[in-house]
């Protein structure tokens, strides 16, 4: 398949950070994957529909795009998911030759090394393997018995925006396929204004998120905390977007296990990142912010109801935006280039 980084030709403003621009690109990205890639995912939508399991793995960025379809379609199906670190596949999975079960392997860079053991071990099993990746000369991409290519162009910024948005959008679009619900269709055909909302919320939101880092720019631990389909956000808040974005320690955590570690530490000084769909599963969140407030922890909360008037399960569509400009503005405030890195670079070791 032909590259795309020849085709694209954005500019990269010299007085910003490379994340600055991967932002402003991501209604672009979505919009060339779709064109070049929709009736490619709706096959693989097909292929994957009888197998009896399907593994998703990744890593960083990747595994939280792979939480996350897992959490959102749960609610809705019993497609039977397991999302695993390519060091856990490769090291600790019991495979079977020849059975009934598919592997997608998620990665923007198509090379790195634990995602790319994964999938030599399925294949060697013989086992379904699609890849979605970035690089369509990738090892994955090629080695993969088929590979989705997000058309984001060369991603600089190593905690990923562009291609994370776009993988997910690939997955909601192979798992939403397969469950056939009125509320699934309605998702679908919500998930479709996906790049227009990215766009509106590109525009909107970014003073907002701004005073939120401001205010908290001398915050040195974040607790990123969310139950069902935010948990995969969470984990992609903290491990790449504070960790290795904005330089500042965090930690995920699952809303259901607060009271089994966390409440012992919230006090005041103490700050909790809260996410919120609004819907039924923020039952226990809901309860972890009432316990903070009356702790008087410093809580952030982004809560769908605040951007965008969407199913709840399309969550982490709408509060991608706000968090990558708290995130972009967090690292300026404490001079930092939210897309550099100190030990590991954008091909890993
Ligand atoms: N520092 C990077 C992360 O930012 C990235 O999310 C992860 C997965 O990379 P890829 O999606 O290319 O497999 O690898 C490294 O850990």
């Amino acid at each position: 398949m032909e590259s795309c980084f020849q085709t694209l030709n954005w500019e990269i403003s010299s007085m910003k950070y490379a994340m600055y621009q991967e932002i402003k690109d991501q209604p672009i990205s979505l919009r060339r994957t779709i064109e070049s890639e929709k009736r490619h995912m709706e096959y693989i939508s097909k292929e994957f529909l009888n197998l009896d399991k399907i593994f998703l793995i990744g890593c960083g960025s990747s595994i939280s795009t792979c939480y996350t379809i897992r959490d959102a379609i749960k609610s809705l199906s019993d497609i039977n998911i397991d999302v695993q670190t390519g060091f856990d596949f490769t090291d600790h999975q019991y495979l079977v030759k020849d059975s009934n079960m598919g592997v997608i392997l998620t990665s923007q860079s198509g090379e790195t090394s634990d995602t790319l053991s994964a999938l030599r071990k399925a294949k060697e099993y013989n086992l379904k393997t699609v890849a979605i990746t970035n690089v369509s000369d990738s090892s994955m991409a090629k080695e993969a018995d088929d590979a989705i290519i997000t058309l984001c162009g060369e991603e600089v910024a190593i905690l990923g925006t562009k291609t994370y948005v776009t993988q997910l959008f690939a997955l909601y679009v192979i798992f939403f396929n397969m469950i056939k619900t009125k509320e699934s269709e309605e998702i679908l055909t919500q998930l479709y204004t996906v790049p227009d909302l990215i766009e509106e919320a590109i525009e909107t939101t970014e003073e907002k998120s701004k005073e939120i880092a401001r205010i908290n720019k001398d915050v040195d631990l974040f607790y990123c905390m969310g139950s069902g389909l935010n948990f995969g956000l969470a984990y992609k808040l903290a491990m790449t977007m504070f960790m290795e974005g904005a330089l500042k320690h965090a930690c995920p955590v699952y809303s259901g296990e607060f009271r089994h570690g966390l409440i012992e530490r919230v006090e005041k000084g103490v700050t909790v990142v809260f996410l919120k769909a609004g819907n039924n599963f923020d039952d226990v969140t809901n309860r972890a912010i009432k316990f903070c407030e009356d702790l008087e922890v410093n809580s952030i909360l982004f809560n769908l109801n605040d951007y965008a008037d969407i199913h709840p399960l399309l969550t982490p569509f709408a509060l991608i935006v706000p968090l990558e400009w708290f995130i972009y503005h967090l690292s300026i405030y404490n001079n930092e280039d939210p897309g550099s890195t100190r030990h590991i670079g954008k091909i890993r070791y």
